[in-house]
């Protein structure tokens, strides 16, 4: 498990990170969502101890991250994709940080192979496509077989077939008992991906939960034969509702059962019933507008 207490980053007299406090479970995804400089980065740098923190701490199972003999071993980072040698073909990138991390030569054919850069790794990086990088910073990230897998915008570059296999990838990490953390600020490339939302504007985190939870919970839309006469029972069993202009009658604060309730006791006829689902824009732009 991963314990990350407090942990803030003054750059000037700013703080960049303010005091984030979260906790990382094995078997789960965790998306790390927040918009452009909101301190996803910065996070996880710190975390990883790339970057000191000018407070709070990061505890992997107990331990200091940086007190990890050998944290390849344990968390495997991609966070910067395009800090590698452009004159290097991937093969020989990934086998020398396989000997900086204590691992076979043979896992690198494995790695290149899983992340389906088996050919290109016989070729030279700097005629990689940007979504080949990141192929090969997550290849370099499960060198080891790590528990734990921090990405920083794993999808950058990728295409959506890409996107979906990167899914599979770390879905699958966390069915085998992994432990993964991915930032993104693009909402719907990790809604499918993710079990659990961090969300961070400002340095600050604003809301932490299950993606169904932080969408639900926002009333029905409804629609009828005869929409006014339905909004008037609404209103008088007390749930407001606002009509919109495709007719539809939108009930905070009910669930459908409780309109289908109201419905049927007045004798009226639907046409649609549905629990509203708030689409992962509108949380995020709620939660970190201020
Ligand atoms: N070395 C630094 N010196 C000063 N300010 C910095 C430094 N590194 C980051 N920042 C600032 O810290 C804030 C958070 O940046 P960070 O890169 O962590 O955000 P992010 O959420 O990862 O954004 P993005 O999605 O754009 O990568 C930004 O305002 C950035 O300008």
């Amino acid at each position: 498990m991963i314990t990350v207490s407090g942990l803030t980053k003054k750059y000037g007299d700013r703080n960049v990170v303010d005091d984030v406090s979260f906790t990382l479970e094995p078997g789960t995804v965790t998306g790390f969502l927040g918009p452009n400089g909101a301190g996803k980065t910065t996070t996880m740098r710190m975390m990883t101890g790339l970057v000191p923190a000018t407070a709070g701490s990061t505890l992997v199972d107990g331990r200091p991250y940086v007190e990890l003999p050998n944290p390849g071993a344990v968390v495997g980072t991609l966070l910067d994709a395009s800090a590698v040698h452009p004159g290097r073909t991937g093969r020989t990138h990934l086998r020398l940080l396989a000997s900086a991390v204590g691992v076979a030569d043979s896992r690198v054919d494995e790695v290149l192979e899983l992340v389906g850069l088996g050919d290109a790794g016989r070729r030279r990086i700097g005629g990689y496509s940007l979504g080949m990088r990141q192929r090969l910073g997550i290849a370099a990230a499960m060198l080891a077989d790590p528990p734990v897998l921090v990405f920083d915008e794993p999808a950058n570059g990728l295409d959506p077939e890409g996107i979906r296999w990167m899914r599979d990838l770390l879905r699958g990490h966390a069915a085998r008992g992994g432990t993964v953390l991915l930032s993104s600020h693009l909402l719907n490339e990790v809604e499918h991906t993710v079990d659990r939302l961090l969300v961070i504007g400002s340095g600050r985190i604003v809301a932490d939960g299950s993606v169904a939870s932080l969408l639900d919970g926002d009333g029905t839309t409804v629609r009828a034969t005869d929409p006014a006469s339905l909004a008037a029972d609404l209103s008088a069993a007390g749930f407001p509702v606002e009509p919109r202009p495709d007719g539809a009658l939108l009930v905070t604060g009910a669930d459908p059962s409780r309109v289908f309730a109201v419905a049927a006791a007045g004798g009226h006829v639907l046409t649609e019933l549905r629990a509203n689902e708030r689409g992962l824009e509108d949380l995020f732009f709620q939660l970190t507008t201020v």
